[in-house]
């Protein structure tokens, strides 16, 4: 099938080429077949500069893929019966469809080209059609392919491999290579045939972009001159506006510094290519430079030799060889002299041409160099913009590398994450197993030992069979010895029986004998109850008997300052069976100087001597304190002047701190006997609870002893009123006396006894008077309330037991006091004063009694209540003759309280 190809249309630049007009060397015919192409498939492109447009359009896909390959439209259907519609994105230019442009430049026309043109590819075409099948262009997938970086794989059966150029040449070769003739330079250009290292010749791409298209116009010039020349198909030739890939352009980069510098070596090589008898006679030298003279013969035979330049272009291949020369002739041989100027002038004359047909050639080289230069240029421009095209597709790659380096490192640490879990997982599987490996070990250690010991057992076992076989053998002989003797003890144990039935005969009279005694105790413990109830009464129809108010008299013993007083003692005790008198003797001097004496005798319930201990007088006073466990108020104080001795009697010793037993005062000898006693009666069925309290009365005013420090500490700050801690006495429901936010400490230890009374000791009011050394300038007041149930006879009593040591009681004209003291002394005075009074009103049965009249009455009220309750008062008594006066006093009060008789005490019962 004849291919129709058609290819180009020619720059504008080009001259006598106009744009849109068919070519004027083959008139819009293929080159190959010589079939016209229809113009609208034309591409307006010049292949030499690429300036040109692209106005054609694919005649297969009909403008949606661009190309600059154009078929004919046999070819095309061709294509189509072959492949389809190949969708041509990028186009190849038919290899060998190329033509030279048509200059006029060497004598050589387009016409001319056009006749040669069609002939060589006619003997190519039938080359191609005898050697192989007819090269046919690269299909669309060929392109593809090409795009992707793969060489295009033409068909070797199809695309014929691109002929090497034979060029045959005028000019001689020189030792580098081809030396080009004048024409070829003007045909072909002198640049598109380079000598290559191997010394052939092959064809230099113009540009990196129209490689091929060189080529090919190197084959068109080639065909179109004298020289010939296989044009052939160019496999693999990329035209401009194919997209290549990165190899290719690399690779024509690589091309294009080669093509530079034989394009630099270019005026050297057109030097060399003027023919060496031009040169030699425009006297050209080896640098191609005229000399000055020739050029100025050169400038003259310019002018009227243009029109012969194709009539001797067969002498430009012949030199000049040397100017002929001026023989020496007579000068009447005007023959040979005109002989010898018309060669010299024929010479000359040639000489010009010759340079004038150099300079053409030279300035169609230049012009040529300008266009490939512009040329190289815009492929340079094609290049960057496949270049940043090309980046951008790196860009994209390198995008799509990140993406795909991020999901690589996703799924990498994925599979981190799960290698860790299988990892913990298999750790876990691993530690179970190794558990479970444990727990089996040591259940078949278990096992083990167990089997050993079984073992062991078994093998004790089988001696123990042994021996016991040895012993049952022996105990059969034994066993009639042992029954032997059974008879013997069964008849010995028949008369056991008969001993053990009298035995137990004698057991149930012993029974009941126990029982009958068991209800005896239960009897006599049940007298006992009553006759504890008796005693009680009785105790206190005794007490009563002695009085409802009685008064001890206690003397102290001469302190060790009050010794070196050499006067005679007033205080004397009468020898009597009852030790209960005690006389006062003051002595007097009138203004005579007369001295008389008065002796005093006064009698009272008990006189207790100087050296009485504290024993001797706890021991009359224990019967009160068992009468307030039997539950009746009970009310012991001491009076008597400051230093008589009242503190000692009622608590002891004045030091804090231990203290020896038989120095204790009534106070601590009372609760250690209630102590006692409860323990006793718990047996009997009584329990108790002991609750104390311990308060002052200074200047008319309660203060608590037992307080914690900071409270109720001082009598200073009492008397601030503080209206939390004021103690204030009302009577409760019961009738009894109570003192509002008063201190109350369970007793229930002996311990707690010693701390009470050590924290009253540090906070009772204590000042020093003329009186004494140490003098109390309070009353204190320790109360303790005992109440008592009987689990067993569900009785009960309430008793309190009141123990006072009254304030000092001397007078005012001797105790020296002033301003402070002086209140106080008033204060207690008023307040014994009031003591008395109350007792008197009692002993006279009045119908007021002023409890009232002061804080002492009024807290003593329950315990000096008419008929009700037992007092004892102490009357202490200073020995010494400077405190006579005072002691008189006191026994004279003393005496008055005796004399009273109040009404029989009666018992507080429990509710
Ligand atoms: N029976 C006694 N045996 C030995 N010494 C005693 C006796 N009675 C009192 N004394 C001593 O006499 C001194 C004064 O006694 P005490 O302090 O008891 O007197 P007071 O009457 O309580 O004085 P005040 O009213 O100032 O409290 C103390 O040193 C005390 O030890």
């Amino acid at each position: 099938m004849a291919r129709h190809h058609h290819d180009l249309m020619f720059c504008r630049r080009l001259p006598g080429i106009a744009i849109g007009r068919l070519c004027e060397k083959c008139d819009g015919k293929c080159v190959i077949c010589d079939s016209l192409v229809r113009p609208e498939k034309l591409v307006h492109i010049c292949d030499e500069c690429n300036y040109g447009q692209l106005l054609g359009r694919c005649i297969i896909c009909n403008g949606k893929g661009i190309s600059d390959a154009y078929y004919c439209k046999e070819c095309v259907d061709l294509e189509k019966d072959r492949d389809g519609c190949p969708k041509i994105t990028t186009g190849l230019r038919v290899p060998g469809s190329m033509i030279k442009p048509p200059t006029k430049i060497g004598g050589f026309t387009s016409a001319t080209a056009n006749k040669v043109a069609p002939s060589n590819a006619k003997r190519k075409a039938t080359e191609n059609t005898n050697g192989s099948q007819t090269a046919r262009p690269p299909s669309a997938s060929d392109m593809r392919h090409a795009a992707q970086g793969r060489q295009i794989k033409a068909p070797a059966t199809r695309i014929a491999k691109p002929p090497a150029v034979e060029m045959v040449h005028a000019g001689r070769r020189s030792s580098q290579g081809f030396v080009v003739s004048p024409k070829q330079a003007g045909s072909a250009s002198l640049l598109d045939h380079l000598p290559t290292a191997h010394g052939s010749t092959r064809a230099v791409p113009r540009n990196a972009g129209v490689a091929g298209a060189s080529s090919r116009i190197a084959a068109s010039r080639t065909s179109s001159t004298r020289g010939r020349v296989n044009v052939g198909k160019v496999g693999g030739t990329m035209p401009r506006g194919n997209i290549a890939t990165m190899d290719s352009v690399k690779r024509r980069r690589l091309e294009v510094p080669a093509y530079l510098k034989s394009k630099m070596e270019a005026p050297r090589t057109s030097a060399m290519a003027v023919p060496k008898t031009a040169a030699k006679n425009m006297n050209i030298g080896s640098n191609g430079v005229f000399s000055g003279s020739e050029q100025e013969e050169n400038g003259d035979g310019a002018n009227g030799d243009s029109d012969s330049d194709t009539d001797d272009d067969d002498d430009d291949d012949v030199s000049l060889g040397p100017p002929p020369a001026l023989h020496e002739r007579p000068e009447n041989d005007i023959n040979g002299r005109l002989k010898d100027l018309e060669a010299f002038s024929r010479y000359m004359i040639k000489k010009n041409r010759t340079a004038r047909k150099t300079k053409k050639l030279l300035s169609v080289e230049l012009e040529q160099n300008t266009t490939q230069v512009a040329q190289l240029e815009f492929d340079k421009n094609i290049i960057a913009a496949k270049l940043e095209e090309a980046e951008k597709q790196v860009r994209t790659l390198q995008g799509t590398r990140d993406h795909t380096q991020r999901e690589l490192g996703d799924l990498k640490r994925r599979h981190e994450d799960e290698i860790d879990e299988l990892k913990r997982k298999f750790k876990r599987q691993d530690e179970q197993m190794q558990d479970e490996q444990r727990a089996l070990k040591k259940t078949i250690d278990e096992l083990q030992e167990s089997l050993e010991s079984t073992k062991a057992k078994l093998g004790a076992k089988r001696e123990e069979c042994l021996r016991l076989e040895s012993t049952i053998s022996k105990q059969a002989s034994d066993q009639l010895e042992i029954e032997s003797t059974c008879r013997s003890l069964k008849a010995k144990m028949e008369q056991l029986e008969d001993t053990v039935n009298s035995r137990d005969i004698n057991i149930a009279e012993l029974q009941e004998k126990l029982v009958s005694r068991d209800n005896l105790v239960a009897e006599l413990e049940a007298k006992l109850r009553v006759e504890e109830t008796m005693r009680r009464r009785l105790h206190n129809t005794i007490q009563e008997l002695k009085g409802n108010i009685r008064v001890f008299c206690r003397v102290r013993p001469l302190l060790d300052s009050e010794k070196s007083d050499n006067a005679g003692l007033p205080i004397r005790l009468p020898e009597c069976e009852d030790k209960n008198e005690i006389e006062l003797t003051q002595s007097s001097e009138n203004a005579l100087g007369k001295v008389t004496s008065k002796t005093s005798p006064f009698k009272f319930d008990r006189v207790y001597a100087p050296e009485s201990s504290q024993d001797t007088v706890f021991e009359d006073v224990s019967q009160l304190i068992q009468s307030a466990l039997d539950g009746y108020p009970v009310c012991i104080f001491a009076y008597g002047q400051t230093g008589s001795g009242k503190t000692h009697t009622m608590q002891g010793p004045d030091t804090i701190g231990d203290v020896s037993d038989d120095a204790l005062g009534i106070i601590p000898r009372a609760v250690q006997q209630i102590y006692a006693n409860t323990s006793k009666l718990a047996e009997r069925g009584w329990e108790y609870v002991l609750e104390g309290q311990f308060v002052e009365i200074y200047n008319e005013t309660l203060q608590d002893l037992l307080a914690p420090s900071g409270r109720g500490g001082s009598s200073s700050q009492q008397s601030t009123g503080d209206k939390q801690t004021k103690l204030e006495i009302y009577q409760d429901s019961d009738g009894h006396t109570r003192v509002k936010n008063v201190t109350t400490v369970r007793v229930d230890s002996a311990e707690r006894v010693h701390w009470l009374l050590a924290r009253a000791a540090e906070n009772r009011t204590v000042a020093a008077t003329n009186c004494n050394e140490r003098s109390s300038r309070s009353h204190s007041v320790f109360t303790l309330h005992l109440r008592g149930t009987n689990v067993l006879t569900g009785e009960s009593s309430s008793g309190v037991l009141n123990l006072i040591d009254l304030a000092g009681s001397e007078r005012l004209s001797n105790s020296g006091s002033s301003g402070e003291r002086l209140k106080e002394t008033q204060a207690i005075n008023k307040s014994l004063s009031s003591l008395g009074d109350v007792i008197a009103a009692l002993a006279k049965g009045s119908r007021h009694i002023p409890y009232r009249n002061s804080k002492l009455t009024h807290l003593l009220q329950e315990s000096l209540g008419a008929g009700n309750s037992k007092t004892l008062m102490f009357v202490c008594v200073n020995p010494s003759p400077a405190s006579a006066q005072e002691s008189l006093c006191s026994l004279q009060f003393a005496t008055k309280v005796n004399s009273c008789q109040i009404g029989t005490a009666r018992r507080q019962a429990g509710s």
